[in-house]
């Protein structure tokens, strides 16, 4: 059932892909610990890569927790699951949060994978290319390795697992490291709440050499960034805001705008090489390429 689905999914997307030329860069942000700064980090990396003009969507999948809908002080009265039931159409979930961002409102549940019906599908794919347009989504999973988290770290071009400098913290990002690396090679490590890079620096070779030593293999692990622990940051979380929106000249927003910056060189050299697919439909296709 689900690979004849799937194969009829890849029809559909490889027909529309081909009158296409832009795809779409899919970032998992994900972590092993709840709490350490997920969702802050996945909106405002969104809005960050929205300023510098690139079309960017941030589909939340760890919707049951809600909190991207905190970040951006917006309501989420539908999701992609109302989508995939037929009950509500894409436009109708989409919440636009910028001129160049949107929010798409996912599911946390396994129960998205459970709609097979060959025609909802159909539907939800034609309409899903109101998101081609996309340059990068960035995918808010929830924290842990639960199996539907395991699909999105997957389906993603990037993985970045975020941890904070804590013990507790870093034994859960390095188990959750741990299981990525049996789905990829690449996996790219933000260090949030440090008191400084060298500090960043510091924890992330210490998880560098553990892995090397007791995961091996192929696995490139690379720091993509550090965010310093910063007053600032709860306190925009606090006013339902965005730190780099309500505090551009903080230190957080210092160091926000240049892990946007790699990510966008990331981007530029990736182009030339990267897959041909494109939006929400592409991350479907993906997801489903994972049965
Ligand atoms: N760099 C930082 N400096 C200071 N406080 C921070 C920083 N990053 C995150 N926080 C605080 O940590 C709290 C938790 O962050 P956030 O909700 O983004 O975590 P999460 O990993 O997405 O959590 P969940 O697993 O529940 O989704 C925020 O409310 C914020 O107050």
């Amino acid at each position: 059932m689900m690979g004849h689905q799937a194969e009829k999914l890849e029809e559909l997307v490889s027909s529309n892909a081909a009158k296409k030329s832009k795809k779409t860069r899919f970032i998992a942000v994900t972590s092993g610990k709840g709490g350490v700064g997920k969702s802050t980090i996945s909106s405002n990396l969104a809005y960050t890569l929205a300023q510098k003009g690139l079309n960017v969507g941030i589909f939340d999948a760890d919707i049951g927790l809600a909190n991207l809908d905190v970040m951006f002080n917006v309501k989420i009265k539908k999701n992609i699951l109302h989508v995939l039931k037929g009950e509500a159409s894409v436009s109708d979930i989409l919440i636009p949060i910028t001129r160049n961002l949107i929010l798409i409102p996912g599911e946390s549940g396994d129960e998205i994978l459970k709609y097979s019906d060959s025609a909802l599908f159909k539907r939800f794919m034609e309409e899903a290319q109101v998101l081609d347009k996309l340059d990068v989504m960035i995918i808010d999973t929830g924290a842990g390795i639960g199996e539907h988290i395991q699909m999105f770290l997957n389906a993603a071009d990037d993985v970045i697992v975020v941890t904070v400098p804590d013990p507790a913290a870093i034994t859960d990002a390095y188990a959750t490291i741990k299981t990525i690396a049996t789905l990829r090679d690449d996996v790219n490590m933000i260090m949030n709440q440090v008191k400084s890079e060298k500090e960043a620096v510091g924890v992330f070779e210490k998880i560098k050499k553990v892995a090397s030593v007791n995961i091996g293999g192929n696995l490139n692990l690379q720091l993509l960034g550090k965010i310093n622990s910063d007053i600032k940051v709860s306190s925009a979380v606090k006013q339902r805001g965005l730190f780099s929106v309500l505090y551009p000249s903080s230190q957080a927003t210092k160091d926000i705008e240049l892990i946007v910056q790699k990510i966008i060189s990331k981007l530029e050299r990736n182009m030339l090489v990267k897959s041909t697919e494109s939006g929400l439909s592409g991350l479907f296709k993906r997801l489903m390429d994972h049965f």
